[in-house]
C-alpha cells in the first residue's frame, strides 16, 4: 500500500515523460499502471500546437527531464529502496512549477539548441538507459493480475523492503497537492490507493494521527510487527545496500549487443578531438598550447640487425682449407675473411658459402621488370604537336600521285600458310607489307604486317602496348625509353608527320624554323620530306653510333612509310631507343658533337663510315692474281675429272678429294657442265656483273665450262628459290641493308626486275653526285675536329631540287658549304 502512495507521488512527473520521450516511456515500464495518469495540458498543447515532434517539445522542460532523468538514472540502479530514496521530491516539484510557468513563454524562445543544452544530453542518455521492469525486479510483478484474477492478496506478502521505506518519503504527496493548487485545480478526493490507478494516497503519518486509540493501537501493533519483519531482514545484503551479484544491464539497439565500453570510448575519443585545436587554427593558438604539451616520450633506439644468415653457427675453425692457392690469394684481398680482421657485427659474412663465392666472383644480373614505367611527373616537352598520320601538305599530295612508283606493289608473293610469309617472302625482301591483295598465305598465317599489328597494338591503348615514352636525358634533350620489352626486329612505333616537298622544306627552314636547335626532317620517298615537327613520338628518337634500333621505309598499301624497328637483339624495358642518323653535316660550323657514349662512337653526328676499301692493285699484281686465280680453278676442275695426281707437298685437304673415274665421271662431267652452264647463265641475270668470278675451262680444249660468281646477299635472298635449286644453301636471313637500298635507294645495284623507273631515272646522276660528295664531305669532316661542334644546322640556302640524288645510305641535299640535315632512312647492318 506504502508502495503504491509512494508512486503516486511521482504521477505528474511520469505523465509529462511519458508524452515527451518514447525512450522514457521504456524507462518507467515498471510503472506500466501509471500511464493511466492523464497527461498535463501542457505537453498536450505543445503536441498540438508545435510542427517539431514530440520529442523535441521535451526540451522545453529543461529541468524537468534533468529531475525525472536524475530518477531514470536512479531507477536503472537497483535496488529498488536505493531508488525511491534518491527521488527528491522537491527538485520533481520544482520541475513541475518549471513547466507550469513554460507556456507563457513563446514556443520558439522555449527551445534551445539541441546539442548545447543539458536537456539533450539529458535525452541521449535516457536513449541509452538499461529498460528492465522494475516491479518485476521488486517482486510485485503479479499482484495486479492475481488482483483482477479476484485472489485475495494479503498485505503481508506485499510487503517489501522497499515498501517500508516508502514510508519515509512523506512529502511526496504533499508536492503532488501544491502541484494541484498551483494549476488551480482542487486536489483529488484521497482514496484507497491502488497499484493500477497510481493515485495520491495518504501517509502513514497522517493516517496515524487521524486514527483513534484503540485503531492507533492496533496499527502500531501492526506497526511493531512490520518492525520486526524489518528487524529480521536487516542482515541480509539487501537491506545493508550490499551487491553481492551485482544485475547485469545490457543494452541492444537494432537487434544488436551495445558494448558499453566502446561507447564510452567513442565518447573520449570524441572529446579528445573536441579538446585538441582544429585543424587551420591559427599558429598562436597552437604555440600557446605548445608549452602545456606533455615532454616528449624518449626517442626509440633503433635496433639493429647484427646477425645474418647462419647466425649462431660456428665458423669452420679454417675457413681457407679448402681454396685452391689462387682463391686463397684473392681471399686475401678481402680483409673480412682474414682470421685477425675485426669481425664485421653489422653485416657478418655467411660462414660456409660465401667465401668460394667472393674469390670466384660470379657474374650477374638484376631481373627486369616485365613492364617499368616512368614514375609521374616527368618533364613534358613544350610546343609539340602529336600527329599519328602522314598528312600530305602543299603539293606534296598532287606530286605524290602522279607518280606511278608503287606498280610493282601490285605484285603478289608465293608463299604458302606454312611459309607464312617468312624471310623468303619476296614481299618481304622488297620492304611491302602484305595485305589481302599482294599476300597469298592469307591473313591468319602472314608474318609480314608488321605495320597492321602496330596498329592494332596501339589501338587497343594503353602504356605498355604502346611501349614507349618521352625520357628527358641529361645532355641530349629529350628521348624514348621503353617502358616494355620488344623482340628483335620487332616493330616499336611509325614515324609520322607533315610530308612536304623540297621547295617547302627550304621555305621552312629559312623561316620557320631559322631559330631552332633540333630538327626533325627525314628524307622520306620521291624527294620528300617527313617533317615530325607536327608528328609521333618516334621524332624524339636520339641517334647513336651503336643502336639498338633501325629507322626502315616500308611500303604498306602502295604508300611509303617509316617505321622504327628493333635491331638484332631484344630490347629490355627502360633501354633507351637509338638509331644511327646517318647525318652528312656538311658545314663544319654546324657539326654537332655525338653524345651517344658507344665504345664505337664516331664522335660527331655525322654519316656512317665508309668501308675501307683497299687500295687498287697495280696491273702486275691483277695479272698475278688473274693467272692464280685460273690455276686453281684448273687444279680444282683437274681434281674432278681426274687428272694428273697433285703434285707432291699439296695439302692434306686436297688430297682427301677423290678421283672421279669412268662412266661416273664422264657423266658427272656432263652433268657438272650442263648444269653449272645452266645455272651460271640464270645466276648471271641477277648477280650484279662487279661480283668476282671464275672461269674454269676444260684442261685439253681450254674450253669455257662455267663461270662461279660469288653473289651478294641480296641477291642470293631474292633468288633464293633459284638458289636452292641449284643446290646452293642461301644465307640465313635477307640483309635489311642490301633489301633497303634495294627499295629506298637508287637501285643502281639491283636486277632490272627489282628497278623502279624512278629509281633508274635518279641512278644516272648517282656517279656525280658521289664524287662531289666524296669531296666535300671529305673537306668537312677534317674541318670538324677544328670546330667547336654547335647544336643545330646552319641556316640553309636554296638549292636546284634536281640535284638531290637519291643514293644508298644519305639522302643530303645540299648547296655550297651548306647542308640540310635530313637524316637518312638507311639502316644499320648487324
Ligand atoms: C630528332 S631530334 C631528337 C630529339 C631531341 N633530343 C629533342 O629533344 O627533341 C635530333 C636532335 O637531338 C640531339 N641529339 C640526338 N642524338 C644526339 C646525340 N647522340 N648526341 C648529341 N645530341 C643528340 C641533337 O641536337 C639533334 O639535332
Amino acid at each position: 500500500m506504502e508502495t503504491t502512495a509512494a508512486m503516486g507521488s511521482l504521477s505528474p512527473a511520469r505523465a509529462i515523460f511519458s508524452e515527451t520521450s518514447t525512450d522514457a516511456a521504456d524507462t518507467f515500464s515498471h510503472v506500466a499502471s501509471l500511464s493511466s495518469t492523464p497527461p498535463t495540458t501542457l505537453t498536450d498543447g505543445l503536441s498540438t500546437t508545435s510542427e517539431s515532434p514530440k520529442q523535441e517539445n521535451a526540451i522545453v522542460s529543461d529541468s524537468i527531464d534533468l529531475a525525472v532523468h536524475d530518477h531514470a538514472e536512479s531507477t536503472a540502479t537497483p535496488p529498488l529502496a536505493q531508488l525511491i530514496e534518491s527521488m527528491d521530491a522537491e527538485r520533481v516539484a520544482e520541475a513541475i512549477e518549471a513547466v507550469i510557468d513554460a507556456p507563457e513563454a513563446p514556443l520558439a524562445e522555449q527551445t534551445p539548441e539541441p546539442a548545447a543544452t543539458p536537456s539533450a544530453r539529458a535525452r541521449r542518455s535516457r536513449q541509452s538507459m538499461p529498460v528492465y521492469n522494475l516491479s518485476q525486479l521488486s517482486g510485485t510483478a503479479g499482484h495486479g493480475k492475481r488482483r483482477a484474477n479476484g485472489d485475495d492478496v494479503s498485505d503481508k506478502k506485499r510487503r517489501t523492503i522497499s515498501g517500508d521505506t516508502l514510508v519515509a518519503t512523506g512529502d511526496s504527496p504533499k508536492a503532488t497537492k501544491n502541484q494541484a493548487k498551483k494549476l488551480g485545480k482542487s486536489p483529488e478526493p484521497p482514496k484507497r490507493a491502488t497499484r493500477s490507478s497510481g493515485a495520491e494516497v495518504e501517509t502513514l503519518a497522517t493516517k496515524i494521527s487521524s486514527l483513534g486509540k484503540r485503531s492507533r493501537k492496533t496499527f502500531e501493533q501492526g506497526l511493531s510487527k512490520m518492525s520486526r519483519e524489518i528487524r529480521r531482514l536487516q542482515d541480509t545484503n539487501e537491506f545493508a545496500k550490499i551487491d553481492t551479484k551485482p544485475v547485469l544491464y545490457t543494452t541492444w539497439a537494432k537487434g544488436k549487443y551495445v558494448d558499453p565500453k566502446a561507447k564510452e570510448q567513442r565518447a573520449s575519443k570524441k572529446a579528445k578531438l573536441a579538446e585538441s585545436p582544429k585543424k587551420g587554427a591559427p599558429e598562436k593558438e597552437a604555440a600557446a598550447a605548445a608549452p602545456e604539451a606533455p615532454a616528449p616520450t624518449q626517442r626509440r633506439v633503433k635496433k639493429w640487425l647484427n646477425h645474418g644468415l647462419y647466425s649462431g653457427q660456428s665458423a669452420p675453425l679454417d675457413i681457407m682449407k679448402q681454396l685452391t692457392p689462387n682463391e686463397k690469394k684473392i681471399a686475401a684481398e678481402h680483409p673480412e675473411l682474414m682470421p685477425s680482421a675485426t669481425v664485421n657485427k653489422v653485416l657478418p659474412m655467411p660462414v660456409f658459402n660465401g667465401i668460394r663465392l667472393l674469390v670466384q666472383g660470379r657474374d650477374f644480373k638484376l631481373p627486369y621488370d616485365i613492364c617499368n614505367p616512368l614514375p609521374s611527373g616527368q618533364p613534358k616537352p613544350a610546343s609539340w604537336r602529336l600527329m599519328t598520320r602522314n598528312r600530305f601538305v602543299g603539293e606534296a599530295g598532287a606530286n605524290w600521285k602522279k607518280n606511278p612508283h608503287f606498280k610493282d606493289y601490285q605484285s603478289k608473293c608465293v608463299c604458302t600458310p606454312e611459309d607464312g610469309c617468312a624471310e623468303s617472302c619476296q614481299n618481304r625482301i622488297m620492304l611491302y607489307e602484305c595485305d589481302n591483295t599482294n599476300c597469298n598465305a592469307g591473313a591468319a598465317y602472314c608474318q609480314n604486317r608488321a605495320f597492321a599489328r602496330l596498329q592494332e597494338r596501339v589501338k587497343a591503348g594503353g602504356k605498355y602496348r604502346v611501349g614507349v615514352e618521352v625520357l628527358k636525358t641529361q645532355d641530349r634533350g629529350f628521348g624514348i625509353r621503353t617502358n616494355r620489352c620488344f623482340r628483335p626486329n620487332q616493330i616499336i612505333m611509325e614515324y609520322t608527320g607533315e610530308i612536304i616537298t623540297e621547295e617547302e622544306c627550304e621555305r621552312r627552314m629559312e623561316e620557320k624554323y631559322k631559330d631552332n636547335e633540333c630538327y626533325y626532317l627525314m628524307s622520306f620517298d620521291q624527294n620528300m620530306i617527313i617533317d615530325a615537327t607536327t608528328g609521333s613520338i618516334a621524332r624524339f628518337v636520339n641517334h647513336s653510333c651503336q643502336p639498338n634500333c633501325r629507322m626502315i621505309k616500308w611500303i604498306v598499301s602502295g604508300q611509303p612509310r617509316m617505321a622504327l624497328f628493333a635491331g638484332d637483339r631484344p630490347i629490355m624495358t627502360g633501354e633507351e631507343l637509338t638509331y644511327d642518323y646517318n647525318f652528312d653535316p656538311f658545314s663544319a660550323k654546324n657539326v654537332q658533337a655525338c653524345l651517344c657514349g658507344a665504345p664505337n662512337c664516331r664522335g660527331v653526328l655525322g654519316p656512317k663510315p665508309k668501308e675501307i676499301k683497299p687500295p687498287k692493285p697495280s696491273k702486275e699484281e691483277l695479272k698475278k692474281a688473274v693467272k692464280k686465280g685460273v690455276n686453281a680453278g684448273k687444279r680444282k676442275l683437274q681434281e674432278l675429272l681426274g687428272g694428273k695426281e697433285d703434285a707432291e707437298g699439296n695439302d692434306a685437304k686436297k688430297r682427301k678429294i677423290k678421283t672421279a673415274t669412268g662412266t661416273k665421271a664422264k657423266g658427272l662431267k656432263r652433268t657438272l657442265s650442263n648444269a653449272s652452264l645452266k645455272a651460271a647463265r640464270s645466276a648471271a641475270k641477277v648477280v650484279k656483273k662487279s661480283v668476282s668470278s671464275i672461269s674454269v675451262k676444260t684442261p685439253a680444249s681450254g674450253r669455257k665450262i662455267a663461270t662461279i660468281k660469288r653473289t651478294s646477299s641480296v641477291v642470293k635472298a631474292y633468288s633464293k628459290t633459284k638458289a636452292s635449286r641449284l643446290s646452293v644453301t642461301p644465307k640465313k636471313s635477307a640483309s635489311r641493308k642490301s633489301s633497303m637500298t634495294v627499295v629506298a635507294a637508287g637501285n643502281k645495284k639491283t636486277t632490272p626486275s627489282t628497278r623502279t623507273p624512278a629509281s633508274a631515272k635518279s641512278a644516272k646522276s648517282t656517279k656525280s653526285a658521289k664524287s662531289a660528295k666524296s669531296a666535300k664531305s671529305a673537306k668537312a669532316l677534317a674541318s670538324q675536329s677544328a670546330d667547336t661542334p654547335r647544336r643545330g644546322p646552319g641556316r640553309p640556302r636554296k638549292h636546284p631540287i634536281g640535284s638531290v640524288t637519291p643514293r644508298k645510305g644519305v639522302d643530303l641535299a645540299r648547296t655550297n658549304n651548306q647542308i640540310r640535315l635530313v637524316q637518312s632512312p638507311t639502316l644499320e647492318t648487324a
